[in-house]
């Protein structure tokens, strides 16, 4: 595809630095040319996810390709409904093993259907599996559940459920992997005079129209469910990078922080739209009660919650519940946060200096008992400024 635009390639140009990244692949990446599945561009795509972990940070990946590994295996080219999702079935296990033997990690099935992502349980379990999949080391494969996926409720392109994915577990940036350079003013197969467009300050309507010559051979919904993921991406502060999984030079610079194809910064306010969320949470029932200096700390200096702060526990609640911060007396909400220990956990943590955490439970998720980016202040006196949002070394 980009072969007949090499004389219109895309400048590189420097990436901000991340830390947590989704990385999505798509089918016309993973397939041989004879419709099944082949490994020569995953495999360069498992190399560069290595290079990142080697560099301390961590990735999630959302792979399609489940479809076209069924087609593979049956030379079936079935494309109703129910036969495409007879082929997801049996591809899934053959794309999942095509990762598990280019990667040292061990890989985890992640199936999400829509119904998944709408119920506020649903997606706070999703999240909490997930980060305990990266605190683990394993790579999460994340890929819609075809199988009971019913139409309407379809997310039906995964460049949309990465964009979901990337803000349900905070990354800092998408890296979306597909058979061209970038996005170009044009199909660039069919429109002789289109040209990259190696950065978009905002994705309006006009640019959408750039992207309406529909997906290649393989893959579903082409640039403009990219283009889609990247609005959604961008709305919650996450940036997002198109690049071509198949170019060497591509890949070999998105591990230095170059991107050789089309970048697409945040523009809303992570913090912003991160405690949107956070107040439509529906609580857990469990609540934590804190000292006065703790109190004073939230409220005044936008600190995190520590354990040297919490002289009580109330209610069974699970590690990021949603609990309400109390006074020492009084029922007078101070704030509300997503936890970082479980209740019995936290019960045995409550007073102790954050550097007592490993040796009185045995680990340490977070120096924290709620990080301030999770938490959301309700009493008046809380309206003090929160600080630019800060990430602290969870896991
Ligand atoms: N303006 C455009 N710029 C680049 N590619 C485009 C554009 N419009 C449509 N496309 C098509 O989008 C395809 C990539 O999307 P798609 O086939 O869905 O791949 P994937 O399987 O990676 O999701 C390209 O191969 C190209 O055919
Ligand atoms: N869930 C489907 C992927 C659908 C899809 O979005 O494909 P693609 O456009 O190649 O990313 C599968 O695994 O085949």
């Amino acid at each position: 595809m980009t072969s007949t635009h090499s004389e219109h390639a895309f400048p590189v140009q420097p990436m901000p630095r991340w830390q947590r990244a989704v990385l999505k692949v798509g089918s016309s990446l993973l397939t041989d040319g004879k419709g099944g599945l082949g490994k020569r561009n995953a495999a360069a795509l498992a190399n560069m996810i290595a290079r990142f972990r080697d560099q301390g940070r961590e990735v999630l990946l959302v792979s399609s390709g489940a479809v076209a590994a069924g087609r593979g295996l049956l030379a079936n080219s079935g494309a109703n409904l129910a036969q495409r999702q007879a082929l997801a079935a049996i591809g899934q296990t053959p794309m999942l093993a095509l990762w598990q033997g280019l990667v040292e990690q061990p890989v985890a099935q992640v199936l999400l259907s829509h119904d998944d992502l709408r119920n506020r349980r649903r997606y706070l379990n999703a999240r909490a599996t997930l980060r305990e999949l990266l605190r683990i080391g394993a790579l999460p494969i994340v890929n819609e559940n075809d199988t009971v996926a019913v139409d309407e409720l379809k997310l039906g392109d995964n460049d949309n459920l990465a964009a979901v994915v990337a803000s349900l577990v905070d990354a800092d940036v998408l890296l979306i992997a597909t058979d061209t350079a970038g996005l170009y003013t044009g199909h660039p197969g069919h429109d002789p005079a289109a040209v990259p467009v190696p950065r978009i300050e905002e994705i309006t309507h006009d640019i959408m129209l750039m992207a309406q010559g529909g997906a290649g051979s393989l893959g579903t919904g082409g640039m403009y469910t990219k283009l889609e993921a990247a609005t959604k991406t961008a709305a919650a502060g996450i940036d997002t990078a198109l690049f071509c999984g198949h170019d060497a030079d591509a890949i070999a610079a998105l591990a230095d922080d170059r991107l050789h194809g089309t970048f697409i910064p945040a523009h809303g306010d992570r913090l912003v739209a991160r405690k949107m969320w956070l107040r439509h949470t529906p609580p857990s029932g469990g609540a934590i009660r804190i000292d006065a200096g703790a109190a004073a700390a939230l409220s005044e200096q936008g600190a995190s919650l520590l354990p040297g702060g919490v002289i009580a526990v109330e209610g069974d609640f699970n590690r990021d519940a949603m609990v309400d911060v109390l006074p020492a007396e009084g029922h007078r909400r101070l704030a509300r946060g997503l936890v970082q220990y479980q209740s019995s956990d936290l019960q045995r943590i409550a007073g102790c200096h954050s550097s007592e955490i490993a040796s009185v439970l045995g680990f340490n998720n977070c120096h924290s008992v709620i990080r301030r980016e999770d938490m959301v202040l309700l009493s008046a006196a809380a309206a003090a400024p929160t600080p630019e949002l800060f990430m602290e070394n969870c896991e």
